[in-house]
């Protein structure tokens, strides 16, 4: 498994999926939460968490967060107990282009204000800047962010759909998060997989089949990455694809 070095620019996918391709249950916003699919097992939880302690900022996108409400720390030797020091975390980077989170109640500005995780950077629209100077309830939201350090990345502009633009990858690599775990969902990961900007996928497959109609699946482009390796880890197949 490559794990980049320090300074390095590289943009990895990373994600479980059942044997049918499933990676988590489906949700709407107002119906009761379905809670997060559990698929990896103990040894390629593990791995996950080595490859986190090996980036700079790890992405995921809103629903995600809204469903999971996730740590998004590496913790190691075991992800049950351990949590690696302050400055060997990832950056927790959220997807959330309208502030549509409960910032107030996510585990990840609790880490943050405990000083065990970094402060997150969240991804937004410019029109969400501007309604921020207007808008008390957006203007609070900003203000948990900040208050543990975080801070919003305004993307260039509201309509885009190039995944590197609508992420503001670059300006995340000018604050430094060079090498970007992007862990899910299925929408960010598709298109995610749609872009030239991705370098490596490392798909988790759990020996389980779920059912299809309350789960959902990454829609991805017809891609054929060379594997670079494949490995074991407990009951799961962890398979390695690279573009070049
Ligand atoms: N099994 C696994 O490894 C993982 C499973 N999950 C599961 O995935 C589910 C959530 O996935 P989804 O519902 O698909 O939502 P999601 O978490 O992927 O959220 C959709 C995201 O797509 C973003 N987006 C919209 N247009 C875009 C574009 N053009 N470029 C880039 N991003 C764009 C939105 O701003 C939003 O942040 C949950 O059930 C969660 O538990 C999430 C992460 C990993
Ligand atoms: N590797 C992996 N295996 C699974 O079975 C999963 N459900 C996930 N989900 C991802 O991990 C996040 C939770 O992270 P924390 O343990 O809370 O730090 C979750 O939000 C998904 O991104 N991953």
């Amino acid at each position: 498994m490559y794990l980049p070095a320090p300074n390095t620019d590289y943009v990895f996918l990373t994600w479980a999926q059942s044997l049918n391709g499933r990676i988590g249950y489906t949700y709407s916003q107002g119906k009761p939460n379905p809670g997060q699919l559990v698929l990896s097992g103990h040894e390629s939880f593990v791995m996950t968490h080595k490859l986190r302690a090996h980036a700079d900022g790890i992405m995921v996108g809103s629903t995600t967060v809204r469903v999971d409400n996730p740590s998004l720390t590496a913790r190691l030797p075991d992800p049950a107990h351990d949590t690696l020091p302050l400055d060997q975390q990832p950056r927790p980077i959220l997807v959330d282009s309208s502030l549509s989170l409960d910032y107030e109640s996510l585990k990840v500005i609790k880490l943050a204000r405990l000083g065990v995780g970094k402060a997150p950077y969240v991804i937004v629209s410019p029109k969400t800047e501007s309604a921020a100077k207007s808008d008390p309830i957006i203007e609070q939201k900003v203000n948990v962010i900040t208050r543990v350090g975080g801070k919003l990345i305004v993307r260039a502009t509201d309509n885009t759909v190039r995944f590197h633009e609508y992420v503001a990858l670059d300006q995340l690599r000018e604050l430094g998060i060079r090498r970007l775990m992007v862990e899910g969902g299925a929408r960010l990961l598709s298109h995610a997989l749609k872009s030239e900007c991705v370098d490596a996928a490392i798909v988790t497959i759990s020996p389980q089949f779920v059912d299809p109609l309350s789960t959902i699946g990454i829609d991805a482009p017809s891609l054929n990455w060379p594997c670079k390796s494949w490995e074991m880890f407990g009951d799961d197949v962890v398979f390695e694809g690279r573009r070049r």
